[in-house]
C-alpha cells in the first residue's frame, strides 16, 4: 500500500468576531489514506464535512494538527506549506471538485476543460480533442462546446466543471457533493470516471448527497456527526 495522506489531530473552528466566541467545525480528527482508497465523509448538516475538505485543500488553515501529503517531491504538511507550493500541488497532484464552476469571461467550455492538460504540457490540439471527449461523456451538447459557460444552466456548468476537474488524473481528489444538480447521464459518467481514477491509484475523499451512487467504490466511512464513534473505530461501517 502506498500512503498518500496522513491527517493527525486536525482541529478547525471559526472565530465569530461579532459574537465574541469560537465555533468548532471539527476537533482532533486523525486518519490516513492510501493510493486508490475511497473514503466517504458523512455526518449531519453542519458536522464539518465541507470544512474538512477545504482544510485539506488548504482553503482554510486549521487551529492545530497536521495534513501530511506524500507529494512527488516528498512529504509536505499542507497545513504549513508555503502558498506557492500549495498552488503548484493544486495544479499537479491535488484536485477538488465542488458543485460550482468558476467560469471565466470569454473562455469557452472546451478551452476551460482543456486547460489542465495544456498546463501539463499537452499540445493545444490534443488537449482540445480530449476536452471534447469529456464534454461529450458528461452530456454537454456539442453546440455549447465553443460557448461561454457563464450563460450555461446550473447543471451544464456543473458538467463542464466535472470534465475540467477530472480530465487529468491526480494523486488526491477531494469531492464536495459533485452529483448535486446532475442528470442521470452525467451521474453515470462521473461514477465511471471515479472508478477509473480509483483503479489508476487516485485516493479520494468525498461527500455525497446520494452515497448509493458510489457505494461500490467506498472503502471506508468517517462520520463527522458530533459524538459519532472515533474514526479509528469507523472502518467498514456500512453507509
Ligand atoms: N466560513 C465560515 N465562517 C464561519 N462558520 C463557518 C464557515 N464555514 C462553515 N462554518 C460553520 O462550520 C460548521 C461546519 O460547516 P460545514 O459547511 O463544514 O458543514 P457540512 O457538514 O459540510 O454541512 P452540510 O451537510 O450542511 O453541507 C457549521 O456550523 C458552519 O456554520
Amino acid at each position: 500500500m502506498t500512503r498518500v495522506l496522513d491527517i493527525q489531530g486536525l482541529t478547525k473552528g471559526f472565530t465569530m468576531h461579532h459574537l465574541g466566541n469560537r465555533l468548532a467545525a471539527f476537533d482532533n480528527i486523525s486518519f490516513s489514506l492510501e493510493a486508490g482508497e475511497f473514503l466517504l465523509l458523512k455526518g449531519t448538516n453542519g458536522a464539518g464535512k465541507s470544512t474538512l475538505l477545504r482544510t485539506i485543500y488548504r482553503s482554510y488553515l486549521p487551529q492545530s494538527g497536521k495534513v501530511l501529503f506524500q507529494s512527488d517531491q516528498g512529504e509536505i504538511d499542507l497545513a504549513r506549506a508555503a502558498d506557492i507550493d500549495i498552488t503548484h500541488l493544486r495544479r499537479t497532484e491535488i484536485g477538488f471538485v465542488t458543485q460550482f464552476l468558476t467560469a471565466r469571461p470569454r473562455v469557452s467550455a472546451e478551452a476551460l476543460v482543456a486547460e489542465p492538460l495544456r498546463m501539463a504540457g499537452q499540445s493545444a490540439e490534443d488537449a482540445l480533442q480530449e476536452a471534447r471527449r469529456w464534454l461529450a461523456a458528461f452530456g454537454v451538447k456539442p453546440d455549447l462546446w465553443r460557448a461561454y459557460p457563464t450563460t450555461f444552466s446550473g447543471g451544464e456548468q456543473q458538467k463542464v466543471n466535472l470534465a475540467r476537474a477530472l480530465i487529468l488524473p491526480q494523486k488526491l481528489l477531494l469531492l464536495d457533493e459533485p452529483t448535486a444538480s446532475l442528470d442521470a447521464t452525467a451521474r453515470a459518467a462521473l461514477v465511471a470516471r471515479l472508478a477509473e481514477l480509483k483503479a489508476s491509484g487516485t485516493a479520494m475523499i468525498g461527500v455525497f448527497h446520494h452515497p448509493d451512487d458510489v457505494a461500490h467504490l467506498i472503502d471506508r466511512v468517517i462520520d463527522l456527526t458530533p459524538d459519532a464513534p472515533k474514526p479509528e473505530e469507523r472502518e467498514d461501517v456500512a453507509v
